[in-house]
């Protein structure tokens, strides 16, 4: 039998115009590609909490206005089918600055203006942003 499908959740955290990407380092998946903060969904966890979770967990950061915006569907590798539920966040203090809490898996966290994002990007997150897809509430 194959695995079974995997659920990650990322988080586009915006602040101004521009959103929080962090490059991995050579672990796992989308090694040395630029990332969201995320992880995957536990037992009994909402999409929020999810997000709130992993976003504190990696950069320090605490969030508000944790909003669905879309999901995507990817293989990944032979053996990874990965189902990857994206929210977007505010940050709950504008001041907070965020902290490489994990640097044995991130090189560090940096504010990208969608318009110049970095590369090399995580492959089904570059065909989103490339397909025009914009996390920005349509009001702001
Ligand atoms: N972090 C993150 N994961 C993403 C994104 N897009 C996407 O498909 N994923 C998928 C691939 C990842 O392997 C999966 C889980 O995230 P992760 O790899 O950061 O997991 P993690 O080690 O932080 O968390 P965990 O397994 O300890 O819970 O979600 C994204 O933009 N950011
Ligand atoms: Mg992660």
């Amino acid at each position: 039998m194959p695995p079974a499908p995997e659920v990650g959740v990322a988080v586009f955290i915006l602040k101004d115009n521009k959103v929080l990407f962090g490059r991995r380092r050579s672990l796992s998946i989308g090694a040395h590609t630029y990332l969201l903060p995320g992880g995957h969904l536990e037992f009994g966890e909402s999409f929020e909490e999810c997000a709130a979770r992993e976003v504190k967990e990696e950069t320090g950061l605490d969030i508000k206005d944790i909003e669905l915006l879309t999901a995507t569907n990817n293989l990944l590798s032979d053996s990874v089918h990965m189902v990857a539920i994206y929210m977007r966040a505010h940050l709950l203090d504008p001041n907070q600055t965020p902290q490489n809490i994990e640097p044995e898996k991130c090189e560090g966290w940096e504010w990208y203006d969608l318009k110049n994002f970095p590369e090399p990007m995580f492959g089904p997150l570059r065909e989103m942003l490339l397909g025009g897809f914009n996390p920005f509430p349509s009001d702001s």
